[in-house]
């Protein structure tokens, strides 16, 4: 348990698996004296007062901000723009003011216009999530081992930037710094091109004549059975991923169909070294991803949890 919480209040806009997972590891971690968050239906905020995990569930944004040294955006990415001008006007001078979106660039460009000047804007985005979501999916050991990328604007104040690294940190994560249109060009070839096969192929094994609904469901204990949890993963979320992050998504497709093709061709050629020289170079890529601790099935999450802040400094 850190010796000060590292800020008095935190609010949180959107208590689904990464606000419910963040408010359960600062509560966890004692990151903060408070923790609010924000919940817009009555059923959800009854079903966050319930689990006990925040001090206080508000219907608006606005008054959720209101005193708070760090704002949490853990909403989609396309409502953070809106979001951030419903907000700007009830923020505390020298506020932090963050988010988690998956796209870094139109974040940017959606919210840094309506913040005012004495607010520090960091935006951030845990790379750490499950296929589920709302408050009742998040749990404290999500972002342990996983990386958390800040991309603050030039000229962002150095303390505030500091600050919330120690926080994610605080959280388990390994915090690293990059711009933005980085950012989304790395993502969009590890995380959003993979979203979009699984959405292809589950729809596409599904749309399959010949093959019974009954039998996708009967033989999906392989490979299949993988794509199927990815695209269970939340459709706003992920809708908004794709029209957000278009450019760097649509340049990784283009080089992924023309990969995609000379595998086709050493298929219909039957050229079997050509597939068993891919099959080989991408086996050793997994086995390097498994041997330095970046496997999903990698991070300990039965490593006490008080050790955390103590690893991650
Ligand atoms: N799910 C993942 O694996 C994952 C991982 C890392 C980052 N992210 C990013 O985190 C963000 C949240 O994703 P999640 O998985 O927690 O989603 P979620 O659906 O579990 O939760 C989102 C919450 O935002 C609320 N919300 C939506 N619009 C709002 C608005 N205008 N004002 C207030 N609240 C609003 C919803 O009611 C919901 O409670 C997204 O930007 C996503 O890109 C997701
Ligand atoms: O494991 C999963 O379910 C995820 O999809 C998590 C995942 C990812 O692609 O790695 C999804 C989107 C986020 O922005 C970050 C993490």
């Amino acid at each position: 348990m850190n010796a000060a919480p590292a800020f008095k209040k935190i609010a949180l806009i959107g208590f689904g698996l990464i606000g419910g997972s963040i408010a359960r590891a600062a509560r966890q971690q004692g990151l903060a004296d408070a923790i609010v968050t924000t919940a817009r239906s009555a059923k959800s905020r009854a079903r966050v007062k319930e689990l006990g995990i925040v001090d206080d569930v508000l219907e608006t944004n606005a008054e959720a901000v209101k005193d708070a040294d760090l704002v949490i955006l853990c909403i989609p990415v396309g409502a953070c723009g809106a979001v951030a001008q419903e907000i700007a006007d009830h923020l505390k001078p020298g506020a932090i003011v963050s988010d988690v979106g998956s796209v870094k660039g139109a974040v940017v460009r959606d919210m840094a216009p309506h913040l005012p000047a004495s607010a520090h804007f960091v935006p951030a985005h845990p790379v750490a999530g499950t296929e589920n979501s709302g408050p009742d999916s998040g749990f404290a050991e999500l972002f342990i081992d996983r990386w958390c990328i800040l991309t603050p604007p030039d000229g962002t104040d150095p303390d505030a930037v500091e600050r919330l690294r120690a926080f994610w940190a605080g959280l388990g994560a390994r915090v690293e710094i990059m711009t933005p249109d980085h950012h989304d060009l790395v993502l969009a070839i590890t995380s959003h091109l993979p979203h979009l096969i699984a959405y292809t192929i589950v729809g596409t094994a599904d749309e399959l004549e010949g093959v019974t609904q009954s039998e996708v469901l009967k033989f999906s204990a392989g490979g299949f059975r993988d794509f199927t949890r990815i695209a269970a993963s939340d459709p706003i979320m992920w809708r908004d991923v794709f029209l957000t992050n278009k450019e760097a998504v649509l340049e990784m497709l283009g080089t992924f169909n023309e990969d995609l093709s000379k595998l086709t061709r050493a298929i219909r050629r039957g050229d079997g070294e050509a597939l068993f020289e891919h099959f080989t170079r991408t086996r050793a890529i997994r086995r390097g991803i498994v041997e330095i601790g970046q496997d999903s099935a990698a991070p300990d999450f039965g490593r006490p949890h008080a050790q955390l802040g103590k690893k991650a400094e």
